[in-house]
């Protein structure tokens, strides 16, 4: 079925208020994981000064349990919230260990 005129202008408005919304979210996405690597780098640097591992499988483990009841809750894929925790986390062991090389 062929959409009338009208159809049409009122789904390409839908689309662009969708849009702008997603574009917002992308920024406080970027905003905040800017804000959690200065934390984490400040983190990096303190394990380094005090040798201590880059990594903590233990504080890792409660992060990504804490992790997938908040996206329960937040009607988000806990796999993939699980997935997402830690493609960051190992990026940021990552750069812990450059802090200690
Ligand atoms: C930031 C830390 O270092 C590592 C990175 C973590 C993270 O990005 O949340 C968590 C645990 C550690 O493996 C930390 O120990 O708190």
């Amino acid at each position: 079925m062929t959409d009338a005129p009208n159809d049409v202008t009122r789904a390409a408005q839908i689309l662009k208020e969708h849009r702008e919304s997603i574009d917002r979210l992308d920024a406080i996405l970027v905003y905040t994981l800017g804000e959690r690597f200065k934390h984490t780098q400040a983190v990096g640097k303190l394990k380094a000064d005090h040798d201590l591992p880059p990594s903590d499988p233990a504080r890792e483990e409660h992060q990504i349990a804490r992790l997938e009841d908040l996206a329960k809750r937040a009607d988000l894929d806990p796999d993939f919230a699980k997935k997402f925790l830690n493609f960051i986390i190992q990026e940021v062991i990552r750069h812990h260990k450059e802090h200690q090389a």
